[in-house]
């Protein structure tokens, strides 16, 4: 596809994001005063509780599912275009835009009180497929990154080869050249003919020594040739006509989606389709188109610096010293100069071109202060549910103000400024536009001539008050706040020496910092959710959606985990086999995260003593610091506070039970660091303190049918290589109640690399795979009520539960006022 066409699309996506975000921003200022107003005033009207519940929820829906069509739209925008200040534009536009997804998320889990939330009627509304309302995971995460990723992978290779644990030819990727590949082909070429000729030679031989033993005529040799002839003939005929309709029927079930395709075909197909979205020629393109960019933007800036400082300082003095005069005249008195924070002189004039520069960056200074009180304070915003009992009484679902709109709003601004209606008609190039970098480039070096001035002014107006006598007041807030900057307590730093490759080497070596295997989300098999579930049976789509909203997206960009609410921990829950590593795996590839594992039993022996494990933690801290984007994880997360070790186990599990909320709380709210536990028996854990470590619970139940059926399907195709043909539906009903790890074993154990050879001529049976699993353990009714239960012990399970009494209370009520008022008309009606 064309830029023209990625073009067009971005205009459009521009154009639907203004309408849709100006509704949002409208509704944010109108819409919801009104209906909290009417959420508060209803306090013993049910049903108006409810309908306003029901429509914020419908809103905030609709809102969130259309903002994750847009981001979608825009992130293959992202990934295709190649004009760089476009993509600029389109890369902060797609940030704020996830940013508000995200926000939209924790608004409905407010609401719903359910970590998954479903509208079927939005769904039906916008006339979107599940598919369609999928969030992707961002491409630039790791293609951006692609470098850095390499460079930390070698060096993970080289760690674990120097320390023998892997060998050293996995380290090596053969790549053979064109010549030693025409080599290679040449010389099996010449194999196969030799071998063929010894074939032929041989068959001759045997051929000539029977005919020497048999002694018969010519005419019965020539008769029995003939014969033996036509029956050969005749059985070839028939072993070709049948291939033939074989092959034909085959490829018309291929055809018509009745039969997979064989395993080569779609692997074949699968490289093409990769190919195809990869667009390598695009992404090299964007490169090249960057670089060039870069280039000219430092050189534009010298050429300014060197043109037109001299002459920018001077104006921008005069101007100063002009006002200085101006208010001294009219006032007697020296004016007291704006701070730096203030914005310095640009605080006195509104000059064009400057103000809106100064606006932005106010804007964006406010945010920041903004975002630091969101995360830190208001627990609307903050993503931690582990609130007070007071706030799990508090059941209103009250959306919280959004930080990203503002910045959607900007950039849309910014477009509409610049390239809504720019002429680009005939213009092929790619390449940046000059006259943009040198505007921008004006003002920067405006900017910075403008602070130093700021400095010499502030410094004249001293030098001139002390003259007139009056001594100048210094700025209380900026001594009060660098005060309070000081009284922040600094971490110390166990290893101030070090460098970060040697801590790293060092965490690698104790099997701290693990390899991990790379698993992409969408390997995490099933569909999102068809209709609205219960929020303790998500499907596997919507468990790979919730991670992506709290975990990878986070983790993934700096401006997505700036603007949107804190995680900083989450657990995942669920049985055997479940998927829990895998998505843990999946989160980590997706961002190319470094991952470090504090399971019990992997640190076992490891920085032993009171002082090893301080040391230990600060290494975890430090080092995942460092190397942004971290994981944390912990398996068997119950462990550690469980009240009951048996005395079998010697992993020590409770050595980290004092250190994890000090860890978790040691993760700064500008760190993209996440802390991930996994755990099969989250209910043998002390609630108090697995709920004091972790922000979120995620249950991941036994699979559905349809995410089984498609389980089998895959799976069994990729075990076979497309040669089975076994019935997955039959499989899918009768595997109920076991997970698709279950049947990932099974498989492995059915699918021998023999029995993979005598697939052809003895076909898969189901009775095969059924007789290994139920060998195995289904997940029973008890274990699935378990979680359940355990679920709504969590911290938003107890809110959701709260609701529902408060809601069945008030439904008891508004029934018995029903029935007094019923019971009243009809006295009178009798009187
Ligand atoms: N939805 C799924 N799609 C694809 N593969 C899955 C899915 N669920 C589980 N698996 C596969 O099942 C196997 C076991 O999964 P995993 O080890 O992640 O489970 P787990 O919940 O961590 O188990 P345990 O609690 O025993 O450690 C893995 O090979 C994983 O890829």
């Amino acid at each position: 596809m064309s830029s023209t066409y990625f073009n067009e699309i971005w205009h459009q996506s521009q154009h639907e994001c203004e309408l849709l975000s100006t509704i949002d921003y409208e509704r944010q200022h109108q819409d919801v005063e009104t209906t909290v107003a009417t959420m508060n005033a209803a306090v013993g009207s049910v049903a108006a509780d409810a309908d306003a519940k029901a429509l914020l929820q419908s809103s905030l829906y609709e809102f969130y599912l259309r903002y994750i069509c847009l981001c979608n739209r825009l992130e293959d925008v992202y990934d295709n275009m190649i004009q760089p200040q476009k993509r600029q534009l389109v890369r902060k536009l797609l940030d704020a835009c996830l940013g508000r997804v995200i926000e939209l998320k924790h608004d409905l889990v407010n609401i719903d009180l359910m970590e998954f939330s479903y509208n079927d009627a939005v769904v039906d509304r916008l006339r979107l497929t599940p598919m369609e309302t999928e969030l992707r995971v961002s491409r630039y995460f790791l293609r951006e990154r692609q470098q850095e990723l390499e460079f930390r992978k070698r060096t993970m290779q080289e760690i674990l080869v120097k320390l023998g644990w892997l060998e050293e030819h996995e380290l090596e990727e053969t790549v053979a050249t064109e010549i030693e590949a025409i080599r290679m082909l040449q010389m099996h070429e010449r194999a196969r003919q030799g071998r063929l000729r010894a074939h032929f030679m041989k068959e001759i031989r045997i051929l000539k020594e029977k005919g020497k033993s048999e002694e018969r005529t010519e005419k019965e040799r020539s008769d029995s040739g003939l014969l033996a002839a036509m029956k050969i003939q005749k059985m070839w005929r028939g072993h070709t006509a049948r291939r033939i309709t074989r092959r034909r029927k085959m490829e018309e079930m291929i055809l018509i989606g009745m039969l997979p395709p064989p395993a080569a075909v779609l692997k074949e197909r699968a490289e093409k389709l990769e190919k195809l979205q990869r667009n390598e020629k695009r992404h090299e393109a964007q490169v090249v188109y960057a670089e060039q960019f870069e280039t000219r933007q430092r050189l534009v800036q010298e050429e300014i610096r060197q043109k037109h400082g001299a002459s920018m300082k001077e104006d921008i003095a005069d101007e100063i010293r002009a006002w200085v005069k101006d208010c001294y005249e009219k006032t007697g008195k020296l004016p007291d100069f704006p701070t730096e924070d203030q914005g310095g002189s640009l605080h006195i004039f509104s000059r064009p071109g400057t103000e809106s520069e100064h606006s932005r960056s106010s804007a964006r200074s406010s945010k920041e202060s903004r975002k630091t009180k969101d995360k830190s304070k208001s627990p609307a915003r903050s993503g931690d549910l582990n609130v007070n009992e007071n706030q799990e009484e508090d059941v209103s679902f009250q959306p919280a103000p959004s930080i990203c709109l503002p910045d959607i709003r900007t950039e849309i601004d910014l477009f509409n400024d610049t390239w809504r209606d720019k002429d680009e008609a005939g213009v092929l190039s790619q390449a940046a536009y000059e006259d943009m970098i040198y505007s921008d480039k004006y003002q920067e070096v405006e900017l910075e001539f403008r602070r130093a001035v700021d400095d010499v002014m502030r410094q004249e107006i001293e030098l001139l008050q002390t003259a007139v006598g009056k001594k100048l007041k210094k700025s209380s807030k900026k001594t009060r706040r660098s005060g309070k900057k000081n009284k922040k307590k600094k971490e110390k730093d166990l290893t101030p020496d070090r460098t970060t490759e040697s801590l790293y080497e060092e965490l690698v070596t104790n099997g701290i910092i693990r390899k991990y295997p790379e698993l992409k989300l969408k390997q995490f098999l099933g569909d999102k959710a068809l209709t609205a579930r219960n929020g303790t049976n998500p499907s596997p789509g919507d468990i790979r959606q919730i991670l992506t909203e709290y975990c990878i997206l986070p983790l993934g960009s700096d401006a997505i985990h700036n603007c949107t609410p804190l995680i900083r921990s989450i657990l995942l829950a669920g049985p055997r086999g479940s998927g829990k590593k895998a998505l843990l795996h999946a989160i980590c590839t997706e961002v190319g995260a470094v991952l470090f594992d504090l399971t019990p039993a992997n640190i076992v022996g490891k920085y032993p003593g009171k002082s090893g494990l301080i040391m230990l933690i600060h290494l975890v801290v430090k080092v995942s610091r460092l190397l942004q984007p971290a994981v944390i994880y912990m398996g068997d997360a119950e462990r550690p506070f469980m009240k009951k070790i048996p005395k079998t186990d010697r992993t020590d599990p409770k050595r980290l039970k004092k250190d994890l909320p000090k860890l978790i709380k040691n993760i700064a709210p500008e760190d993209r660091v996440i802390f991930v536990g996994t755990s099969n028996l989250p209910w043998e854990a002390d609630q108090k303190m697995l709920q004091s470590v972790y922000n979120r619970f995620i249950y991941i139940p036994r699979p559905d049918y349809g995410a089984m059926s498609y389980a089998w399907k895959t799976l069994l195709h990729d075990y076979s290589g497309g040669v089975s043909n076994l019935d997955t539906s039959a499989m899918a009903k009768i595997s109920d109640g076991y997970t698709i790890g279950a049947i990932d074993a099974c498989l492995k154990e059915v699918m021998t690399c023999k029995r993979k050879l005598q697939l052809r001529t003895q076909p898969l049976t189901n009775a095969e795979l059924i007789n290994v699993l139920c060998t195995r353990d289904p997940v029973y009714r008890e274990e699935e009520e378990a979680f359940e239960s355990w679920w709504s012990k969590t911290p938003l399970g107890r809110r959701r539960q709260r609701f529902l009494e408060l809601e069945e209370e008030r439904l008891i009520e508004e029934q018995a006022q029903a029935a007094k008022q019923g019971n009243g008309n009809k006295k009178k009606g009798t009187n």
